[in-house]
């Protein structure tokens, strides 16, 4: 079990107001780039970013890929808020940690969550470079109890036992679809069910088998937490995978997975992430919430 280390509510909204007293901007979307997806923040306008050092009780990011910055800014005219590098479990830093930034957008006034990851693909058919919108996850650590939510519950964020079917919002992941076809990227995009591990290392063969019979299409080590965190809270959530690599999942398949060229995937679809996260936001409506009634 994770050990209870309860971040309080006082403590999320003293990083929230020290936000707020730095800058003009009043973000309506949060968006977490994923491994090598960091290019999404130079979408933005009208940018004001702040290293994750300087913002106090922010954890810093510690993995290659991660520039560590929270980028404010406009997507057609649109207020986000862009995290350039998220936090992992396996960085040693507690659940609560990796998900602190998604309460302070809660209390910044976001009202939609987007998260994007990269991510290894288990299902036959996505391919290096595909898009998977992500339609439900499987939260390996949070099945033997490693939850963002342990804990006492607080209940100015959210219910004690909050639903987690239909957290990742139908409208949005049916605009992506869309959006996608009107860019020109159908043959690149797919649906389907995203599984977080706790990682570091990639998955050995026997479990990339285990996975792929449990009907898991992809496979990382984030997301979840900050996808739970967020639907407890009412944020609207859509989440995407870029599929960096095909999980080895026979014995006598020599490749293997490697961080270097899962950046180099995320650098090769950079625009084409870039464009539809950029129509994503453009085109959704900005008001509507999930049913889920928090703060
Ligand atoms: O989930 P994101 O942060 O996109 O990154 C994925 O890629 C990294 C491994 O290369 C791991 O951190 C995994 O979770
Ligand atoms: N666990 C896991 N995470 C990833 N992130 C990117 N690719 C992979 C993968 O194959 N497995």
């Amino acid at each position: 079990m994770q050990s209870i280390e309860q971040i309080s509510h006082d403590e999320y909204q003293m990083t929230a107001d020290w936000l707020r007293s730095q800058t003009k901007h009043r973000p309506q979307v949060a968006i977490i780039c994923g491994t090598g997806l960091g290019m999404l923040a130079d979408a933005l306008q009208h940018q004001e970013s702040f290293a994750y050092s300087d913002i106090p009780g922010f954890p810093v990011s510690t993995v290659q890929g991660h520039a560590g910055r929270l980028v404010f800014g406009e997507l057609k005219g649109r207020a986000c808020v862009c995290m350039q590098g998220r936090f992992h479990m396996y960085e040693g830093y507690s659940l609560f940690k990796t998900t602190f930034p998604v309460r302070v957008f809660k209390l910044l006034g976001v009202k939609t969550l987007i998260v994007t990851n990269a991510a290894g693909g288990l299902a036959d058919g996505l391919k290096t470079g595909d898009i998977m919108i992500i339609k439900d996850h499987v939260n390996f650590p949070g099945l033997v109890g490693l939850n963002p939510l342990s804990g006492p519950n607080d209940d100015k964020f959210g219910p004690r036992f909050p639903p987690m079917s239909g957290c990742y919002d139908k409208d949005l992941r049916c605009l992506a679809m869309d959006i996608g076809k009107q860019l020109g990227v159908s043959g690149l995009m797919h649906e389907g069910v995203y599984a977080m591990v706790g990682g570091p290392n990639f998955e050995s063969i026997a479990e990339a088998k285990l996975l792929h019979r449990l009907g898991v299409d992809a496979v990382g080590m984030s997301t979840a937490p900050e996808v739970i965190v967020a639907t407890h809270c009412g944020l609207r959530v859509f989440g995407l995978s870029l599929i960096t690599n095909k999980v080895v999942k026979s014995y006598e398949d020599l490749d293997s997975a490697n961080h270097d060229s899962i950046l180099e995937v995320g650098q090769l679809r950079s625009q084409t992430v870039q464009q539809l996260v950029t129509e994503l936001v453009s085109r959704m409506d900005i008001n509507n919430t999930t049913t889920n009634t928090a703060i």
